[in-house]
């Protein structure tokens, strides 16, 4: 059978796991474990939340799906992919895949708020005329419509975030990751993005959100990873 996933019918998609960790550990250099023994899986087109307090560990297991942080032991499988074996060449390839949501939102300075929104289409070999109307959709949507040409140091820390998770979703990936992304918005807001998530989710996507918002985890039927000081604590179902 061929590894191409597209290829599969959607029954056995379905059964694909879009990321495992098995015991997995992590240190930041030669500090101590802040990741400990996490063994989960997220089925492909999942929804899942992350939670735990401040310095549970849920950005450093975020990372480690994003390849930007090793394990120093255990197994990940990334797409069905022993992601420690994954040569450096493949990683482009692999987070094309991944659309991420980073707490601290990495927009690029020099862009406007359009392109920063369009960089995965446009790196994706697309033509600007084959996605600007999508990105001023989406742009609207998340109620930045009349700051497209706005360069991200002029924007409030909710418009980035906002921005910053249009940039996430706009190529539609397979997988999208999201550090808190609803930190910085007000309530009302904070229930669009997450309808946002939940689109992208129906249309086949696997997501994993950290949040501390329990009003949003309560709002949705959705599985909940519990990290408490590294460690998986509960994989509950929200009430
Ligand atoms: N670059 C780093 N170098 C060393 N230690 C780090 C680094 N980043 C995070 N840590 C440590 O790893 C642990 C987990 O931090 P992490 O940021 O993953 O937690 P978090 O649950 O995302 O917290 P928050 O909700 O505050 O964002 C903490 O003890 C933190 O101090």
């Amino acid at each position: 059978m061929s590894s191409d996933p597209n290829d599969m019918t959607p029954e056995a998609q379905a059964n694909e796991t879009t990321v495992r960790f098995d015991s997995v550990g992590m240190r930041y250099g030669r500090g101590p474990e802040v990741l400990s023994d996490l063994s989960f899986d997220l089925p492909s087109g999942s929804f899942h939340f992350l939670t735990g307090p401040s310095g549970a560990g849920k950005s450093s297991l975020l990372r480690l799906i994003y390849r930007a942080e090793r394990p120093s032991r255990g197994l990940i499988t990334l797409f069905g992919r022993d992601a420690s074996v994954l040569p450096r060449d493949a990683l482009p390839a692999l987070r094309r895949r991944i659309g991420v949501v980073f707490q601290d939102f990495r927009l690029l300075d020099h862009l406007t708020v359009f392109d920063n929104v369009a960089l995965p289409l446009r790196v994706a070999g697309q033509a600007r005329a084959a996605y600007a109307e999508d990105v001023a959709e989406l742009l609207a949507w998340v109620g930045l419509g009349d700051r497209m040409d706005a360069f991200p140091s002029t924007l409030s820390g909710g418009e980035q975030q906002r921005a910053a998770i249009a940039r996430a979703v706009i190529s539609k990936p397979d997988l999208l990751i999201a550090d808190e992304p609803t930190g910085n918005v007000d309530p009302e807001m904070a229930r669009r993005l997450l309808r946002l998530f939940v689109e992208l989710n129906r249309l086949g996507a696997t997501v994993l959100m950290a949040t501390h918002d329990l009003t949003l985890v309560n709002s949705l039927n959705a599985p909940v990873l519990e990290l408490s000081d590294g460690r998986l604590v509960g994989k509950v179902r929200a009430a």
